[in-house]
């Protein structure tokens, strides 16, 4: 578990502390992890930060027959926004939507400038409105902040209020800047990591968690 420290008062952050997602992220920071069996654990990881993200969801009740008797049933009210961030937010998108079939998809694509280290965009493909709608924005990696408050930004912009950062990492850092943005963004993530390295990356990390997947570009 982060010491308290390390994460910013006031910031909605919930650490999935469990065995299960621990060996997933070891085996996707361990640079002998090849690409394929690296998108397997992003996956599994993903079920269990998502499952941890939808607790919170709003349900609601409609009547139904089992086999034996009359009965009440749930069902999501308002389902989430899927959002994840391209390239390496891909590889979060198919559990995500296996888990919550009701979602609808966004997309959002971005690419780290690795000299100024600020995001530029390439790809925005969202709903019109998106108001009233909880939002799951889904990205690996939280690092300095940046892709993460463009990605919120352009979703505030549509009218979401409700938005969660679901991340495998955070560096510490990249959670101070989304407490200042004042965004008011909720954050699931497997680990808080230490710190960032004077590129940027994420220390200890994983690396570029979208070559990883993919291969490098
Ligand atoms: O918090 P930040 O400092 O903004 O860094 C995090 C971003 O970096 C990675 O994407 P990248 O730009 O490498 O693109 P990719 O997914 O195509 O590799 C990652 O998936 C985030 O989107
Ligand atoms: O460590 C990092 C930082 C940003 N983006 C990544 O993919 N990895
Ligand atoms: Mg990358």
């Amino acid at each position: 578990m982060p010491a308290p420290h390390e994460i910013p008062a006031g910031l909605d952050v919930t650490v999935v502390d469990h065995p299960l997602a621990a060996s997933r992220l070891s085996t996707m920071r361990d640079a002998r992890t090849d690409n394929a069996a690296f998108r397997a654990a992003l996956r599994e990881l993903t079920l269990m930060l998502i499952y941890e993200a939808s607790r919170t969801l709003a349900t609601e009740k409609h009547p139904i027959h089992t086999p034996v008797a009359r009965t009440s049933a749930i069902r999501l009210a308002n389902p989430p926004l899927l959002v994840p961030v391209l390239r390496a937010g891909l590889g979060m998108a198919d559990q995500a939507h296996a888990l919550i079939p009701e979602s609808q998809m966004g997309f959002v694509g971005l690419a780290r400038d690795e000299e100024t280290l600020l995001p530029t965009p390439y790809m925005e493909s969202l709903p019109e409105s998106l108001a009233g709608r909880p939002v799951y924005v889904l990205d690996p990696m939280l690092a300095t902040g940046g892709s993460m408050v463009h990605t919120i930004e352009l979703l505030k912009a549509r009218g979401a209020t409700d938005v969660t950062a679901i991340c495998a990492l955070a560096a510490p850092e990249g959670l101070v800047t989304l407490a200042e943005s004042g965004l008011g963004v909720r954050v699931v993530t497997a680990s808080v990591d230490e710190r960032l390295n004077d590129s940027g990356y994420i220390v200890p990390g994983l690396g570029d968690a979208g070559d990883r997947q993919f291969g490098a570009v």
